[in-house]
């Protein structure tokens, strides 16, 4: 990189240098899910629980502990993460990403990267090995597992279906928050099964960051709000993230036993705004290297699926829909590369344009091609 570009990309990726330090932590609410399986059948237990993840949800990002994923299983899994992120750089680049019919990405591992595009640099500083959870019917023999650790694929395989009936609970809980039935946000994203992927990240502590991509900027993966449905963070106690409030940045204590949600941009559109999109990035250890695991999820019909406010509950707030219906993979196509600019702290999707609250319910994909009322705004691959 030139010192032209290393310039741009600070520019475009942070304010500056920044380290993960652990002080100036963000009170992330965290929420004891104890009663969900131990009480599953008393009412009281859930409406509690149901409670307080509707005053989490509207904070957009907190932790839930007690969430019934066992321990020993959640170790092995760490452990044997860390196994694989310590094999020969040969044996992680065998296990390449490769695509795999059936699967919406190429699934394997990958590398630390930057990619110039249109506006800016994207910065991908860690390393991940990705796999998909569901739905399943895809071939898993064909992900390209290490050799030389055979544990990881029955560990990963295990721990996604775990975090894949964690998903749906809270999914439905989070609905069920805001006094809608269990399925509202389900049946938007096409029903009881969705993509699941999942990413296991090591974020290397800057010592050992390789020559060529030292740069002053210390922002492991830039800032962003999720376009995913919402994504399920498992780390260890090296912490990194940072969340974004009142323009400015704050640490998030790392709570190595829970799991960390990030509600996405979908959440926060269906909800009508009840519901809020952190914007977050991950900024590189000074100590350690970081281990992570995100467990996302994504219709699995992304290109028919419309993003919509739950219309019961536009109705029961009584006040207008704020945000503008828009087709999943659209908003993906058209964000994806580019979203780690400082634009992303202005969200862009709520409504300002009268006329199209008038017509909100009213939206249609026909050929492939997105309308509201008869207004067609774009197809999904042009984006709108
Ligand atoms: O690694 C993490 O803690 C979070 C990464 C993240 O924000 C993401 O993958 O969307
Ligand atoms: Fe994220």
């Amino acid at each position: 990189m030139s010192s032209r570009d290393l310039e741009e990309q600070v520019a475009l990726q942070g304010q500056g240098s920044y380290m993960y330090k652990g002080q100036n932590h963000y009170p992330l609410p965290v929420v004891d899910l104890k009663g969900r399986l131990e009480h599953n059948s008393d009412p009281d237990v859930r409406t509690a629980l149901v409670q307080q993840l509707r005053e989490a949800g509207k904070v957009g990002s907190f932790c839930v502990v007690n969430h019934g994923i066992e321990e020993k299983l959640l170790m092995e899994f760490k452990q044997v993460c860390r196994q694989f992120f310590a094999l020969p750089l040969e044996e992680k680049i065998n296990c390449s990403k490769t695509p795999i019919p059936g699967c919406y990405r190429p699934l394997g591992y990958q590398g630390q990267f930057h990619n110039r595009t249109q506006k800016s640099f994207v910065i991908q500083r860690r390393e991940v090995f990705e796999i998909q959870g569901s739905p399943s019917s895809y071939n898993h023999d064909l992900v390209p597992w290490p050799e030389l650790l055979l544990s990881f694929r029955g560990c990963l395989e295990a721990f996604a279906k775990e975090m894949q009936g964690l998903t749906k609970w809270m999914l439905e809980a989070l609905a069920e928050g805001l006094g809608l039935g269990k399925d509202a946000f389900l049946k938007q994203i096409g029903g009881d099964e969705f993509h699941q992927q999942v990413n296991v990240c090591s974020y290397p502590m800057m010592e050992k960051q390789p020559k060529e991509i030292i740069n002053p900027s210390t922002i492991a993966f830039g800032a962003h709000s999720d376009l995913t449905i919402m994504n399920l963070v498992l780390e260890d106690d090296v912490g990194g993230a940072q969340v974004y409030h009142d323009d400015r940045w704050f640490d998030v204590k790392p709570i190595p036993e829970g799991v960390t949600l990030f509600l996405g941009d979908p959440m926060e559109c269906m909800s009508n705004g009840m519901y809020h999109a952190m914007i977050h990035r991950v900024v590189a250890p000074e100590n350690n290297s970081r281990f992570s695991c995100v467990s996302t999820v994504e219709p699995i019909d992304k290109e028919r699926t419309v993003i919509h406010p739950v219309p019961e509950l536009v109705e029961s707030l009584g006040t207008p829909a704020k945000y503008v219906p828009y087709n999943f993979l659209g908003r993906f196509m058209s964000i994806a590369g580019k979203r780690f600019e400082p634009e992303i702290m202005t969200k862009r999707f709520m409504v300002t344009d009268a006329a199209v609250l008038d017509s909100l319910r009213d939206f249609s994909v026909r050929d492939g091609v997105f309308h509201i009322g008869s207004r067609p705004l774009g197809s999904f691959t042009e984006g709108f």
